[in-house]
């Protein structure tokens, strides 16, 4: 489902505040070609586009889940992986994020090394070091288990998800590999699951985060911050 940011609440009327849920903002960031598209596409809508084109600025889809009896909804935001489609409008991408998700390509290396880049971008944009991290590498269907070489490993992976706090998952947003279908399948929404269970133990901390963002835009305003974090789904 694609949605506006702007996300009109309407806080004032009772059917809404039965349904209302915590709505996050999970910024998803990596190389153009690592496939982010395809990745929100399945996190949020269960399958695999037929055709994608490279993202212009940024597209959004939601997930609303349950966890544990809460109502969390992941508004992920598909970022544009070429520079010339996003340098006027990365400030704003950061802005008020609750989770970041590095992708990379498991068959690019290239992909990986530009991982550093990207950690230095959220640096400057002030995402503070207690916003969850979760490192993907995507492609996981086209390794080729006969040579490691041209792809990425995972014990490379992992201590880089272990050097930057991230938490990290290995998967394929197009089809699992035949002999580990269950597997692998799940693990696309292991990715959700996990992300929705860390930001809704995280609300003292992203409320206070959204009130310092606001400051790079606007006068920051806590009534706001906070019904950025508080939505109706
Ligand atoms: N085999 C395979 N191909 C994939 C997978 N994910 C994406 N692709 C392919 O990789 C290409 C790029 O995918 P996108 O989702 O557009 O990549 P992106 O990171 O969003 O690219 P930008 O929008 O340019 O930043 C497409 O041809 C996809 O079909 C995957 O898990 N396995």
């Amino acid at each position: 489902m694609e949605s506006s940011l702007e996300f009109s609440s309407s806080l004032g009327s009772a059917s809404s505040l039965l349904s209302r849920c915590r709505t996050f903002k999970v910024l998803v960031i990596g190389d153009s070609g690592v496939g982010k598209t395809c990745l929100t596409h399945r996190l949020c809508a269960g399958e695999f586009p037929r055709r994608v084109e490279a993202t212009i600025g940024v597209d959004f889809r939601e997930r609303v889940l349950d966890v544990d009896g809460e109502k969390i909804k992941l508004q992920l935001w598909d970022t544009a992986g070429q520079e010339r489609f996003r340098k006027s409008m990365v400030q704003h991408y950061y802005r008020n994020v609750h989770a970041v998700l590095f992708v990379y390509d498991v068959t690019c290396p290239a992909s990986f090394g530009s991982l550093t880049s990207w950690v230095e971008e959220c640096r400057q944009n002030s995402i503070r070091q207690e916003i969850p991290r979760f490192l993907v590498g995507n492609k996981s269907d086209l390794r080729d288990p006969r040579s490691a070489g041209g792809q990425v490993c995972q014990e490379r992976a992992m201590s880089f998800a272990r050097a930057h706090s991230m938490m990290f998952f290995e998967t394929s947003a197009k089809r699992p590999p035949n002999r580990r279908a269950a597997y692998q399948q799940d693990k696309v929404e292991d990715i959700v699951v996990a992300v929705g269970a860390k930001l809704k133990r995280q609300k003292k901390v992203l409320a206070a985060n959204s009130l310092a963002y606001g400051g790079s835009f606007k006068v920051p305003n806590k009534k706001r911050a906070e019904k950025e974090l508080w939505a109706c789904c």
